[in-house]
């Protein structure tokens, strides 16, 4: 196996801002703008994780403990502090359900434009659309701006234009939660079936059944950190607290 994210000492931080009252701000105008009024949150702390192709990874945690800042680091969406993020082969996946559509377009024409921003060209597009479209099941509202979708039409068709891609590695964050129990059904079928292809999948879930159903390894974020990185159901346990 080779090696599909190599991630080395990232760390991530966010300027949190708050409201201030006007003497804070006059205090320090006054101090010749000395410190920062801004305070700011350390997301990713030296995180550092090899992930395999064909590898099967969950990604766990409580909220707030960086799992899917981390997953936009891997797609490339958000650049880290420091540190690198390598990454083998074409990354796809379900980040921030919508991300890439445009509202005012058709449905077609996001096909295309989600296509092409995952690296397909108009080509593979036009072979692929009727697929695309199958496996949405969105029918006659291909038509329609997407903007008028419900959130579960727009996971159905941005999620079949990523399984579309052919990437060798995918990434899914909590997208399931929208779509009806059948196409979940059908989504999951989708994500087994990548997995026994050999591509590789990176899952954050709080549905830890389905973790468990999808991934052989578990790795545990704590405040930004890995703190457990081994066989999923060991890690499950843990953040069970058994
Ligand atoms: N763009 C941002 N600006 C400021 N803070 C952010 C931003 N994105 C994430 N954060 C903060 O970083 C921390 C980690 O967020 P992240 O979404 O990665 O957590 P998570 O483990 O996926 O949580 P959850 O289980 O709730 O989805 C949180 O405290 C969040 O508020």
């Amino acid at each position: 196996m080779t090696t599909a994210i190599e991630i080395r000492n990232i760390n991530k931080q966010f300027v949190l801002r708050h409201t201030r009252s006007l003497k804070e701000a006059l205090v320090w105008l006054l101090r010749g703008r000395k410190g920062d009024l801004s305070k700011k949150f350390h997301a990713l702390r030296d995180l550092s994780i090899d992930v395999e192709h064909g590898e099967t990874v969950a990604l766990l945690g409580l909220n707030g403990s960086g799992k899917s800042t981390l997953l936009k680091h891997i797609s490339g969406v958000m650049l880290p502090d420091s540190g690198t993020v390598r990454t083998g082969g074409r990354v796809a996946g379900l980040i921030e359900v919508g991300a890439g559509f445009h509202p005012d377009l058709s449905g077609r024409d996001n096909v295309f434009l989600n296509g092409a921003i995952l690296g397909m060209t108009e080509t593979q597009i036009k072979e692929k659309f009727d697929s695309i479209v199958e496996f949405a099941e969105i029918g006659e509202f291909i038509d329609t701006e997407v903007k008028f979708y419900s959130s579960g039409m727009y996971l159905r068709l941005a999620f079949s234009v990523a399984v579309h891609t052919d990437p060798d590695v995918f990434l899914v964050d909590e997208i399931l939660a929208v779509g009806d129990e059948p196409f979940q059904k059908k989504c999951l079928a989708k994500i087994k079936e990548l997995a026994a292809a050999g591509k590789t999948l990176v899952v954050v879930s709080h549905d830890l059944d389905l973790v468990a159903h999808v991934c052989e390894r578990g790795v545990l974020l704590e405040h930004g950190r890995v703190i457990m990185d081994g066989p999923v159901g060991d890690v499950i346990s843990r953040l069970r607290g058994n």
